[in-house]
């Protein structure tokens, strides 16, 4: 079974670029001064209307690629234009110094719009929110929360150790799949096995247990799992597009939500298993040890509820995302016999002879670092956010918002502006590289987000792909397979490759002498 496609929370982001289904009524034609400099109004901003933009979208293919039409709609009307369905709008940001512009101004409690698809489920079956789905002060005081042991590089370190116990998971089993392929090194689906990966890594620290993703045989009720967050994706858009009173009639919502269930099933009886073993040390006057679950049931600032509704949220949010990353990485490296040489060479260096990655090693790996922002400079996996602007009026680019604007962010388009990366389609880490030579725009490439908002996992999902990526690296060399070609981007709301990325491994005979 493929676990890979169409599957993200994303997906509100998807409605957001589409215009159509964004809930921002705005006020129109305000112009005003600042200082005596007159503001142009939103009305002054070119339009394109629903109409125009389904005809795009349908006769022109963009359906799958909705990344590729920022790049062809800034041609086309420049860096800010607003897309239009009746008085429903939202104005897209497409140059890197207006994202500047609009993130140094954000709201105090940011907001990317209505979550309603996550939340209607929750409210009915009395779960609570996570970072995802809650908005304003109480947002802020559960990411207060969450930050803490997660945010800082330095928090992140702690999960080195049952990261990397799942990197060996890891590669034993690339170990097991080439051996079992019939050349004896290729790895067929990658994206599925990262996917696997992705959700055991994320998994053992937040539940502080392993789930066996990446066992020969996953266990049932973790395949009941991901058969649940599969679920639960596959029918949000068909419960998005259906009217509500169609939801005893048709299956869709009744899908959807088992898929909901399955997942607070799942993640809710690891969670009271965890906590009944927290109990049972306090019952028995013993110290409480234990890492991010531990530390998120024992603090007072937080609600079992919210607990449970964080848990799932951050394994959501922490799969395709990190998976995606991966998998587009090492389809650059194979593409790239140079680059991957020269990191080969770099984690050689620092890690000797049989030596694992550490986290500390990998502090001392700026080419590493700069393999993956390359990658996600070319394949941001969200390649468009969102910004509602409701505590107060905005001004962008000279223009004048009323507060409650919504703003998207054409974060693919500017990754790919040749002014502010020349060659963009060509995969240049040393681009990052800290060396003497001009640094590309700060907001040119900002594939976590930015602020108080900004993506909580960041530094977990970079501790996961360097050390897997060093490991990975250190001990094969990925070749392509010549029956895959070049693949395509296709966005489900996450980008993900049009077709399955298969590779060779190719064992590296005797690192310690390279
Ligand atoms: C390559 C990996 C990842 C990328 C590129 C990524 C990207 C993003 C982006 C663009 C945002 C929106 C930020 C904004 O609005 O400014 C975000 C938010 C978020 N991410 Fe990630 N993410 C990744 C991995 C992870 C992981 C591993 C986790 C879980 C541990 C995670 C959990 C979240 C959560 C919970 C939010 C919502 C935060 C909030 O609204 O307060 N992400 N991520």
């Amino acid at each position: 079974m493929n676990m890979m496609r169409s599957r993200s929370p994303w997906l509100f982001l998807k409605q957001a670029a589409t215009a159509g289904f964004c809930s921002t009524k705005m006020a129109s034609k305000v112009a005003t001064t600042v200082s005596d400099v007159k503001l142009k109004s939103i009305e002054d901003l070119p339009r394109v209307g629903t109409l125009k933009m389904l005809f795009r979208v349908i006769s022109k293919g963009y359906l799958s690629r909705l990344h590729e039409l920022q790049v062809y709609e800034k041609q086309l009307y420049g860096s800010m234009y607003r897309a239009c369905a009746g008085s429903v709008q939202s104005v897209a940001v497409n140059s890197a110094d207006l994202v500047e512009e609009l993130f140094r101004n954000d709201d105090k409690f940011p907001s990317r719009g209505d979550m309603a698809l996550w939340t209607e489920y929750r409210d009915m079956r009395g779960y609570g929110y996570g970072p995802f789905t809650e908005q304003g002060e109480k947002w802020y005081r559960l990411r207060a929360v969450l930050n803490k042991r997660m945010l800082h590089p330095k928090d992140s370190v702690q999960y080195a150790g049952v990261v990397s116990e799942v990197v060996t998971d890891f590669i034993k089993r690339i170990y097991h799949l080439r051996k079992t392929s019939p050349t004896g090194d290729l790895v067929t689906d990658l994206s599925n096995e990262l996917y696997r990966f992705a959700l055991e890594g994320i998994s053992s620290i937040l539940f502080e247990t392993r789930i066996g993703c990446l066992e020969k045989e996953i266990p049932v009720e973790t395949q009941d799992f991901i058969d649940s967050i599969a679920q639960m994706f596959t029918y949000s858009m068909p419960v998005v597009l259906t009217p509500k009173w169609t939801r005893n009639i048709l299956p869709f919502w009744k899908r959807y939500t088992a898929g909901w269930e399955g997942i607070f099933t799942f993640a809710g009886q690891l969670i009271d298993m965890k906590m009944e073993a927290i109990q049972k040390r306090v019952d028995t006057d013993q110290e409480v040890d234990g890492e991010y679950l531990t530390y998120l049931l024992s603090n007072i600032n937080m609600t079992n509820k919210e607990v449970y509704g964080s848990i799932a949220e951050l394994i959501l949010a922490g799969v395709d995302t990190t998976s995606n990353t991966m998998m587009w990485t090492l389809y650059q490296l194979s593409r790239e016999p140079e680059v991957q040489d020269t990191l080969f060479q770099e984690v050689n260096h620092c890690v000797k002879g049989d030596g694992i990655p550490t986290a500390q090693d990998v502090t001392n790996m700026p080419y590493l670092k700069a393999v993956i922002k390359e990658a996600l400079r070319m394949y941001p996996v969200v390649p468009i956010n969102a910004r509602l602007i409701s505590e107060k009026d905005m001004i962008v680019g000279g223009y004048f918002f009323p507060k409650k604007t919504m703003f998207s962010l054409c974060h693919y388009a500017i990754s790919h502006d040749e002014k502010v990366f020349p060659e963009p389609s060509k995969f240049k880490p040393e681009r990052w590289l800290r060396d003497g030579r001009a640094r590309p725009h700060p907001f040119g490439s900002i594939p976590f987000g930015f602020g108080v908002r900004g993506c909580v996992g960041r530094r977990i999902a970079e501790l996961e792909m360097y050390l897997a990526l060093a490991r990975m690296i250190k001990l094969f060399e990925v070749r392509p397979d010549p029956n895959v070609g070049e693949m395509k981007v296709l966005n489900r709301t996450v980008l993900i490759a049009d077709r399955q990325l298969n590779l060779h491994f190719i064992e590296r005979s005797d690192t310690s002498t390279q």
